[in-house]
């Protein structure tokens, strides 16, 4: 029987840890459904499904059969086991012989021909489970949210023609962008991209801002509300209603403080009518109405969101069914501005909408009418006419703004690939900002001194802000609990595993027992799920009784009360509040001297250590190393035990399956 075959297969490669239980399951469904459904089409659905659960929303064909291997969870080599005559030596060269076998003469046009004959598959709208579509299979789910998107994305691009003349705009632009002395578009410094990004968002509802750390994202944003309001308030009484939002609690924090300093600093120069400024931003979720015990949104395509302009910052972190959701939340005309950075790690579930429609980005590839369009308002094109299409909608912003340039010129470096260049900043003295952790090798005392002094500096600033008084009042506390927090945002330690003496745990666990041998009398910090004054903590899953999410990183601090004290756990909140909660509360907590560069995306910090392992791993990327260096802002040290496993990892580049780019006409 084919069914048992498979089956077999399936469950040996499940023992090995190579899929999970999940797809031997959809396996058996695909049976019962069909019988004598095609076990090949089978297998390929099961492996679709396993895609899903590594982030890729299909199953590229031509990819898979390229390297069947890759497509299972293999282990790395070094973890592969050592003797050929052992047990799980025997089982690992069986399952690869399944493997083999099961994929032996298979061609892309065969298999391709099975699928559009089987009944499990459709090549488009219909009921079956699978769907293959340009040569991707897909779970019908994921093509319908793929297709959705795609819809949407098409139907903004299409919507071009600007409300406002030329001129008006022109002379907006002008204005709002004068005052910071930019550089002449055109001039030895490169076009002006910032004015481009503006010059983009006025004429669509749809437009992409993507770039590297420090290359004023947010600035932009400030006076592309700036410019919209004006433009509007001309014609219209009442301001536009602009929601921002982020896909995490800390980066809307974070685009709330930018965006109301940038506006802020615009007002004193400008003048600016304070009506139109923007409201703190929210996360993502808050933002489209997320409700208890379901994934639906209060907002969707029948209760759309009442705005007028909405911009979602690190728009990379939005995974495809969040993606969609919030497509599907916004009207028609209502703009959608995305910022974010194409090159950084994707969203944690499946899917990688921003990077897809910022794919050839690079390149320029705008429209005549865009070209058109930016002649009348900034007085010149962009380049050779181009396709447009979506290209019209996005921009590149290029130069880094930032006062020390080490940490972008690095970024470069390791988003070009280039190791050795990289290396060669990391230990150039003249770069001050930048550091190789030369000589540690093993996770020991040189580490600890490194990582645990930081935090000493921390743990005294704590002290130091404390407040004066046995009885301090509500607002001298808050004022102490914002500085111990801005204190503990000004070091980070991030870690590229979860486990091992590598991995957040070891390291934790390193620079508690460090903290504790050195700083006499405390923080007890050695004894994880502890609490005590002092411990940061990051929340390992939503908890929505408390509004914590995962990733939300809180201060457990010994607060005074009543002429003593109280551990009460502080987070900060999108809005700007503080939320203090006594430890018991805080269930799915776990201490965060050092998180994982996943978590810490979306946040930022003065100072970053990158902790990469002795040994290779899959997980270990140039997105990886992109996006934890990139968390830092001033100054970024790398610790690597091997120079080899870090230029292994910048030439590692993970690309996430989909058709979404070539769906939309992007050249891929
Ligand atoms: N055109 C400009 N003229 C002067 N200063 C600028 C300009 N653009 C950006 N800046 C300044 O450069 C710094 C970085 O800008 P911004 O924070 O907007 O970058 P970003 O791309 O959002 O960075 P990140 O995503 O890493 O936070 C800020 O201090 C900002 O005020």
């Amino acid at each position: 029987m084919p069914a048992e075959d498979l089956q077999a297969d399936l469950a040996l490669w499940r023992e090995l840890g190579w899929i999970r239980r999940l797809e031997e399951e959809f396996a058996r469904f695909l049976w019962r459904l069909q019988p004598e459904a095609d076990e090949r089409v089978v297998l390929a659905a099961a492996l679709a499904s396993h895609q899903l659960g590594r982030g890729h929303v299909a199953l590229p064909l031509d990819a898979w059969l390229a390297d069947p291997q890759g497509f299972l969870a293999l282990p790395p080599h070094h973890h592969e086991p050592a003797s050929t005559l052992a047990e799980p030596a025997r089982r690992h060269q069986q399952g690869l012989e399944a493997l083999r076998r099961r994929l032996q003469a298979l061609t892309v046009a065969d298999l391709a021909e099975r699928l559009a004959a089987s009944g499990l598959v459709d090549a488009g709208p219909g009921t079956a489970p699978l769907v293959f579509d340009r040569a991707h299979l897909y779970l019908r789910r994921t093509w319908q949210a793929e297709t959705a998107i795609v819809a949407s994305i098409a139907r903004r691009a299409a919507a071009g023609a600007p409300l406002v003349a030329a001129a008006e705009v022109r002379s907006a632009i002008d204005e709002i962008f004068a005052p910071a002395g930019d550089p002449v578009p055109g001039s030895a410094s490169g076009p002006d991209w910032q004015k481009f990004a503006a010059a983009l968002a006025v004429r669509s509802p749809f437009t992409i801002v993507t770039g590297g750390p420090g290359t004023g994202k947010t600035w932009t944003a400030v006076r592309i509300i700036a410019l919209l309001q004006r433009l509007h308030r001309k014609h219209f009484d009442q301001p536009l209603r602009i929601r921002l939002a982020a896909p995490t609690g800390k980066a809307a924090q974070r685009l709330t403080e930018s965006i109301s300093a940038g506006w802020l600093a615009l007002q004193n120069a400008q003048g600016l009518d304070a009506a139109g400024a923007p409201e703190p931003a929210s996360t993502l979720h808050r933002l489209l109405g997320s409700q208890y015990h379901t994934r639906r949104f209060r907002h969707d395509r029948t209760h759309l969101l009442a705005a007028d302009v909405v911009i979602v910052d690190e728009a990379s972190m939005i995974d495809q069914e969040l993606m969609q959701s919030l497509l599907d939340a916004l009207h028609p005309a209502t703009r959608l501005v995305l910022l974010g950075d194409k090159n950084q790690l994707a969203s944690v579930e499946a899917g990688s909408v921003f990077g897809d429609l910022c794919r050839g980005a690079e390149q320029l590839d705008y429209s005549q009418g865009m070209n058109d369009w930016l002649v009348q308002v900034l007085g010149h094109r962009a380049g050779p006419d181009g396709e447009g299409g979506l290209a019209d909608q996005r921009v590149m912003l290029r130069r880094n703004r930032r006062s020390t340039p080490g940490i972008g010129e690095l970024a470069e470096a390791v988003n070009a690939g280039d190791a050795d260049r990289a290396m060669q900043l990391l230990r150039d003295p003249e770069r001050a900002e930048l550091a190789w952790a030369d000589g540690i090798e093993e996770p020991d005392d040189r580490l600890w001194d490194l990582l645990g002094n930081a935090y000493l500096a921390y743990l005294e600033a704590i002290e130091q802000s404390r407040p004066t008084g046995d009885q301090p009042g509500q607002g001298e506390i808050d004022g102490w609990a914002r500085s111990a927090l801005a204190a503990y945002g000004r070091f980070q330690v991030l870690t590229a595993l979860r486990e091992g003496p590598w991995g957040v745990t070891g390291i934790n666990r390193g620079i508690g027992e460090w903290l504790d041998r050195v700083k006499s009398g405390g923080p007890a910090a050695a004894g994880a799920g502890e609490w005590f004054h002092g411990r940061p903590v990051m929340i390992t899953r939503n908890d929505y009784a408390t509004g914590l999410m995962n990733g939300d990183i809180g201060l457990c601090l010994a607060l005074p009360h009543a002429g003593q004290t109280r551990l009460r756990v502080v987070f900060p909140k999108a809005d700007h509040s503080l939320l203090y909660l006594s430890p018991g509360r805080v269930r799915e907590a776990q201490t965060a001297w050092a998180i994982t560069v996943h978590k810490a995306q979306g946040s930022e910090f003065d100072r970053a250590v990158l902790v990469l392992p002795g040994q290779s791993s899959p997980v270990l990327t140039r997105e990886l190393i992109y996006t934890g260096l990139t968390r830092a802002r001033d100054d970024f040290t790398l610790v690597a035990p091997s120079a080899s496993v870090f230029a292994q990892a910048v030439g590692q580049r993970t690309r996430r399956s989909s058709a979404l780019a070539d769906r939309l006409g992007l050249r891929v």
